[in-house]
């Protein structure tokens, strides 16, 4: 069991509020990805539950029991708290072989050294890294040591893993692979897993939950293709999604059956069933449509009445995929097709997509008012 449940957390640090009323419950077997901008309070959250850091209110519970207590000035020392941390600056002991290093959590705990070999072997393995057992660190590249240092977390299968950016100094193709190696090791093992990374793609590959901060606050905490199909407002659709979501200005009509949008996307009539529970009635309202890359298909014929006509602005084959930059009278709207196709600037092409499958915000709230069915 490793349940963690954080309580009304506020941390200051002198004047800067840097966790405000943090509520956030991370169930035993999650893998629960912080999420946010630089400075927006992942790693804070991450020391506060490790116990590096005191929060001056609130509470947290480690399967139930109290392991902080701020009104009571409770705070349960690190050791106590049966966890493993691995920080973005991964402090290996630069006298100890790779192998010593990984191992010597285990020899603590006077695990046979035939049983040794063979989890931190398997450790090894894992991170790609079994041929440099027998190096120092300091004869290992940043990249190295940083998935050493993950080996020396993950060689005991602990119960509890707090991952801060761990994957910060691979390179691209590593970062994948580790990714995936994480994500298995996680299935593998049921370990419940709090990571830190700014990167949205890494945080949706991964996970089982992602808890979104913006300035200290958290902004919603779903599965990740909840937060991709039904962001709750326009700060989540923006942050997830490479490339990024298109925001489109639009005019509302609110009525007992609905809702309807006019704008450059043409007249959409969404149905009331497909509203959000916080969405308005009635009444007139300046909308954004939220339409990803991928659900805009486009054509050189015209198909259909309901197209919307475009013009090529820059079309950008990549292999598997092609963007396609397009503008709408003066709009810049960027389409993504599977497959690559070469569109000529300023070619006439003609847009598609499924008014069900779009968002639509109220752009005065931000808050999403219509869902992606
Ligand atoms: N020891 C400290 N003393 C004073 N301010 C701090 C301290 N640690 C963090 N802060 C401040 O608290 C805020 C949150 O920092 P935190 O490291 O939690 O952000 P983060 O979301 O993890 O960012 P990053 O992705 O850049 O690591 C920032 O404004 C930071 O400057």
């Amino acid at each position: 069991m490793s349940k963690i449940e954080l309580k009304h957390i506020d941390k200051f640090y002198g004047k800067n509020h840097v966790l405000k009323d943090l509520n956030l419950t991370i169930e035993d077997g999650d893998f629960m990805t912080l999420l946010g901008p630089s400075g927006c309070g992942k790693t804070t959250t991450l020391r506060v539950v490790s116990g590096l850091e005191k929060p001056q209110n609130g509470f947290i519970y480690m399967d139930g029991k109290e392991i902080v207590n701020a009104a009571e000035a409770y705070y349960a020392p690190p050791s106590q708290r049966n966890l493993n941390l691995v920080f973005q600056s991964y402090a290996l002991w630069p006298h100890m072989t790779v192998f010593e290093n990984v191992s010597f959590g285990l020899k603590i705990k006077k695990i046979p050294s035939a049983e040794i070999e063979k989890m931190v072997a398997s450790a090894l393995d894992r991170m790609q890294i079994g041929q440099y057992a027998k190096r120092y660190p300091t004869e290992l590249s940043g990249g190295q040591q940083q998935r050493v240092a993950i080996a020396r977390a993950i060689v005991s299968e602990p119960r509890l893993l707090l991952l801060d950016e761990p994957l910060s100094n691979l390179d691209a193709k590593l970062r994948v692979d580790m990714r995936s190696e994480l994500k298995r090791l996680h299935h593998d093992t049921g370990s419940t897993i709090i990571y830190v990374t700014h990167d949205q793609v890494e945080a949706l590959t991964m996970s089982t939950k992602i808890a979104l901060f913006r300035e200290g606050e958290l902004v919603q905490v779903d599965k990740p293709l909840a937060l991709y199909d039904n962001p709750c407002n326009l700060y989540t659709a923006d942050f997830i999604g490479n490339p990024s979501i298109n925001f489109i200005q639009a005019a509302g009509t609110i009525d007992a059956g609905g809702l309807v949008a006019e704008g450059i996307m043409g007249r959409l009539i969404f149905p009331k069933e497909d509203m959000t529970d916080n969405a308005p009635t009635s009444g007139k309202y300046d909308l954004i449509l939220g339409i990803r890359p991928e659900q805009i298909s486009i054509s050189r014929e015209r198909t259909s009445p309901e197209q919307v006509e475009a013009h090529v602005y820059a079309g950008m084959p990549a292999g598997s995929e092609t963007l396609v930059a397009v503008r709408v009278g003066e709009k810049l709207i960027t389409v993504k097709e599977l497959g690559s196709t070469h569109y000529g600037g300023d070619e006439v092409v003609y847009l598609s997509f499924d008014p069900r499958k779009i968002n639509v915000f109220d752009a005065k709230s931000e808050n999403l008012i219509k869902y992606c069915r």
